[in-house]
């Protein structure tokens, strides 16, 4: 039993074709969970379905032992955060509003401007991500990286006991996903169970405390950096050659891959 996230023996099938073949996913509580693989592997299908964005045939999903997929949005939405892989929205919103949507799970139908202590987070917010400068600036004249970073400020305000998200860095310059990826796991050293989808796989193995491998749609391997980044399994999922090498400072996995192969 855990206190953080399950997965259980989920699987996903859309028309004929299997996504998600009987996956099982551990998550603690403090810890950063990397989920890699290939194109089209499933990752961010696993991440809706998690949220109950995508029907399951059979399986279960809980968090701290309660069933997330039984449980009323709102409710999940209390719990769980989710940034997902671009998000435009059509609403004319600032980059301060647009972070403010994260508190609208603990608003109340009759309350009529936020609180002051919902100004406080979502400011708490744009500050961690660096995004003070913006908070005026509507969203939709944002560049791609700082409207990752406000959806990433958006979830925060929400301040889950389970985060969410779906490629994360992927519009971002080297400062920014280290920053990123700095403060995700600050937010794990402080109890928040952190589940991630990356395809920098020396990011993942240098920020994420467990791997969980997809391929096809199954689990293929899963564990420590150490243990899931290793060439014969880089071969046969990515189809890469690479030399696993050590960080001299992390002692983490580092991958220097066959620019030949
Ligand atoms: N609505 C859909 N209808 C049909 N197939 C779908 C649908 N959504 C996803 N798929 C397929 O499911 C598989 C898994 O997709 P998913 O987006 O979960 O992969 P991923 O690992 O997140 O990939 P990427 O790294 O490219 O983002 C892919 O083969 C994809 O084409």
């Amino acid at each position: 039993m855990t206190g953080g996230l399950a997965v259980r023996d989920v699987s996903v099938r859309l028309g004929a074709q299997t996504i998600l073949d009987a996956v099982d996913v551990v998550a603690e509580p403090g810890t950063v969970t990397g989920l890699i693989g290939p194109n089209g592997a499933g990752k961010s299908t696993l991440l809706h379905t998690i949220l109950g964005l995508t029907p399951t045939e059979g399986g279960s999903v809980t968090f701290e032992g309660a069933d997330l997929l039984a449980m009323p949005r709102r409710s999940r939405a209390q719990i769980a955060a989710f940034v997902e892989q671009s998000a435009s929205t059509e609403a004319r919103l600032t980059a301060h509003e647009v972070v403010m949507l994260g508190r609208i799970p603990f608003q109340t139908v009759w309350q009529v401007a936020p609180t002051p202590q919902d100004t406080q987070v979502a400011d708490a917010a744009l500050a961690s991500v660096d995004m003070t400068s913006f908070a005026g600036r509507l969203y939709h004249t944002l560049s791609g990286g700082e409207q990752q970073r406000v959806q990433i400020a958006r979830a925060l305000a929400q301040q889950p006991r389970l985060l969410l998200l779906d490629e994360p860095t992927s519009h971002l310059d080297i400062h920014a996903q280290l920053a990123t990826l700095s403060q995700l796991r600050l937010r794990a050293v402080a109890g928040t169970t952190v589940v991630l989808a990356l395809h920098d796989l020396n990011l993942a193995a240098g920020f994420c405390d467990r791997l969980v491998l997809l391929h096809n749609g199954k689990v293929v391997a899963t564990g420590t950096p150490e243990e899931v980044l290793t060439p014969p399994l880089l071969r046969s999922v990515y189809g890469v050659e690479a030399t696993v090498l050590r960080h001299p400072d992390s002692g983490r996995p580092l991958i220097a891959y066959d620019l030949h192969g």
